[in-house]
């Protein structure tokens, strides 16, 4: 059954998206708007991305790709006739470069559309193009953007439950992304029937920052990315679905190192976190319930880590305090240390360069599977980032 209720129940599928064509096309003028680091090697890239997907597999996971399901999705011609106006960007195009490129796209075979919405559209590529835009638009400028943060499959769509909320993202760089998502979970006969419990015209929350600590908890960072206006739009969604008894906004610093919540905490069993020292005991949550009626009850503020156990029934949510000194956990924070992808309890992928957070994470029980970054990572991701969990075996079944 696909859903999730946990960070850490047994993962049996998973969407992930393997880089390509759409990062050949970041160069030193775009990568800082295309929100990468650096410019990565992209052979490398794959080689990394394949050894994560194989890990996966090996550990029984199904892994499902994104370019494979959009190719599926885009047989269909409602499919096609919904993606491709919605993809253009038709005040910045004007009608003339507009409709040549509605055409452009309309000739192109599933494959290719698939490629075209993933790679974007470089100014050369569209042989037809002429008129005036297309003639002021630089040799260097797209007619349709690559989405090289497409590989951070878990920031366009999450699983709340058995529904999936497609996100809204907040950087003009990425917001197509969701676009892809959500016609995959509307078209592809693999997900017939799946409820939609967000989509991508509201208000800013993306999956990064949306922790499912546990049945019925969740929280949701609100900080650089997902608005205080998203989380309490999405309470209002898990309350009315009765997905969650209690939604913990947690607000984190506006800033790039701690764009998403996990990027400074993730779970590796029902109630252990790893975590980043110099945040985990100043980190603060609003308690959200539900009075019923649509209405959201509000509590003062108080630390994150009480407010998770309270809230999840636990006496305390432990806490592996990474305990490094500061410039190596910050520098492995960077390096997404913190952003582990649990396969089941105790048992959670990491990127291998963060040896002492891994070390940490060893000495306290977890069983980490290592995987390869270098590439991967110059796009401020790790192995959470990359993976969205369509399924995973449900926590509330066993209790
Ligand atoms: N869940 C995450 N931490 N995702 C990382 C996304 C990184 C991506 N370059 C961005 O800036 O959006």
């Amino acid at each position: 059954m696909n859903g999730a209720d946990s960070e850490v129940g047994r993962l049996a599928t998973v969407l992930l998206h393997r880089p390509g064509a759409e990062l050949k096309r970041l160069t030193p003028r775009n990568n800082d708007k295309l929100l990468f680091d650096s410019i990565p090697w992209v052979g490398r890239a794959q080689e990394e991305h394949d050894a994560f997907a194989e890990a996966l597999r090996t550990h029984g996971v199904e892994v499902l790709y994104v370019a494979e399901l959009l190719q599926d999705t885009l047989e269909y011609e409602s499919a096609r006739e919904e993606i491709i106006p919605a993809v253009l960007q038709e005040r910045q195009l004007g009608d003339t470069l507009a409709a040549l490129t509605r055409q452009y796209l309309a000739d192109l075979d599933p494959e290719r559309l698939a490629h075209a919405l993933i790679a974007g559209i470089a100014h050369e590529e569209l042989k037809t193009g002429r008129g005036l835009v297309y003639g002021l638009l630089d040799r260097h400028d797209f007619v349709i953007d690559p989405l090289p943060n497409l590989l951070f499959t878990r920031d366009s769509s999450v699983w709340i439950g058995d529904k999936v909320a497609v996100t809204s993202l907040a950087m003009p760089a990425r917001a197509r992304e969701s676009n892809l998502t959500r016609l995959i979970y509307t078209h592809h006969p693999r997900f017939a029937g799946t409820e939609h419990l967000y989509e991508p015209w509201l208000e800013h929350v993306e999956g990064g920052d949306v922790l499912l600590m546990g049945p019925g908890v969740i929280a949701v960072g609100t900080g650089e990315r997902t608005t205080p206006a998203g989380v309490e739009r999405l309470c209002r969604r898990v309350f009315a679905a009765g997905l969650a008894h209690t939604v913990l906004a947690v607000p984190i610093a506006q800033q790039r190192a701690t764009m998403h919540l996990d990027t400074i905490c993730t779970m590796v069993d029902v109630d252990t976190v790893v975590m980043y020292p110099p945040v985990a005991y100043s980190l603060q949550a609003y308690t959200i319930t539900s009075m019923g009626d649509g209405e959201l009850r509000v509590f003062e503020p108080r630390p994150f880590l009480e407010a998770a156990a309270q809230a999840m029934g636990v006496e305390r949510v432990k806490v592996i305090d990474t305990g490094l000194d500061p410039v190596t956990a910050e520098r492995e924070q960077w390096d997404d240390g913190n952003n582990t992808l649990a396969l089941a309890p105790r048992v959670a992928v990491a990127y291998e360069r963060n040896v002492e957070t891994n070390a940490r994470l060893e000495a306290a029980g977890v069983r980490v599977i290592r995987i390869a970054g270098s590439e991967l990572g110059s796009g401020r991701g790790g192995p959470r980032c990359m993976s969205c969990p369509i399924s995973r075996e449900r926590l509330a079944a066993l209790v």
